[in-house]
């Protein structure tokens, strides 16, 4: 058998984007997984074209399409970072082709978080705020920070993204959010404060408070401090490289690829999950 028709057949949703083009680089560059097609949205400037040329590889064979699920249908995963709308459609044509479905895209609501469940009744999805190692050995931290250190130190989340960035909080912020939470045993939505202007008031115990910043080129930077009586923990995640992202979601797929219908978390790829 060749070696081809032994690796895993991953098609990038988005694959005109930010993530969807270091995803392509990705897949070409690590061992066990090919390109088995591309997609982008009807109307896109990038249907049409070799998806290897889009993402700066040499010619790849596999044209930009509009029309996923006869792909999806030939393949065993899909990647996908694009908008919560696409990734809610994606989700159901992944569960139709009993296929995996790594899901980056944030900025998700909880109607939307029902339909991924649905969806991993026949998927396998994997979905995460964040894919890299990195950022979720800080969320282990966090938790156990959170745990350790009792509600009166005071928790913030602040984080920094590039100007094209179109939700915030961020999702690893709201991941980050939700670590602390659950280290100090209450819910993230009840204790959460997001932003504050004007004459706000003093501080609310056992709040966790969410600030996030906007400009230039920044991949993401995310910090999170607890600040108790004369002194401060921060713990703290800079990615350099979206690379870190898309090795991530590819190591998700395989990971996926022999696992049950569900719907799993990057911590479940890396062995973190207690
Ligand atoms: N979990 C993680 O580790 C990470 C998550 N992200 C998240 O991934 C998402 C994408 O980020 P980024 O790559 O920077 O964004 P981009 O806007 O650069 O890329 C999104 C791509 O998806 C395309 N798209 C949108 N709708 C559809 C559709 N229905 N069918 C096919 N393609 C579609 C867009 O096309 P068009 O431009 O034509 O609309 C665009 O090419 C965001 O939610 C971001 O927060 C990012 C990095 C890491
Ligand atoms: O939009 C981005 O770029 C990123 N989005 C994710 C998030 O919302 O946390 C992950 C990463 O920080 C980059």
């Amino acid at each position: 058998m060749s070696d081809r028709a032994q690796s895993m057949g991953l098609v990038v949703v988005g694959a005109g984007g930010r993530m969807g083009r270091t995803l392509i680089r990705a897949v070409d560059a690590m061992d066990g997984v090919h390109l088995a097609g591309a997609i982008e949205r009807e109307g896109s400037e990038h249907v049409g074209r070799d998806a290897g040329l889009l993402a700066g590889l040499g010619e790849s064979g596999v044209t930009v399409s509009d029309d996923p699920l006869p792909i999806f249908a030939e393949a065993q995963g899909v990647l996908d970072f694009t908008s919560p709308a696409a990734s809610v459609e994606f989700a159901g044509l992944a569960a139709q082709a009993r296929i995996v479905h790594v899901v980056g895209t944030t900025g998700c609501s909880e109607e939307d978080e029902a339909a991924f469940r649905a969806a991993a009744r026949h998927a396998r999805i994997v979905k995460s705020g964040n894919m890299s190692l990195g950022v979720n050995l800080l969320s282990v931290l966090v938790r156990k920070a959170a745990e350790a250190l009792g509600d009166d130190w005071d928790i913030e989340i602040a984080e920094m993204h590039h100007r094209h960035k179109v939700d915030a909080p961020s999702g690893t912020a709201l991941l980050l959010g939700e670590a602390a939470a659950e280290g100090r045993g209450v819910s993230l939505d009840a204790a959460s404060v997001r932003g504050r202007d004007g004459h706000t008031g003093t501080r609310e115990a056992g709040t966790i408070g969410f600030a996030a910043l906007r400009g230039g080129s920044v991949v993401g930077e995310h910090a999170v401090t607890f600040a108790g009586e004369g002194e401060r923990v921060e713990l703290a995640h800079k990615a350099d490289d979206r690379s870190i992202f898309a090795r991530g979601a590819v190591k998700a797929a395989l990971w996926a690829h022999t696992r049950k219908p569900g719907l799993y978390s990057m911590l479940d790829v890396l062995g973190l999950a207690e």
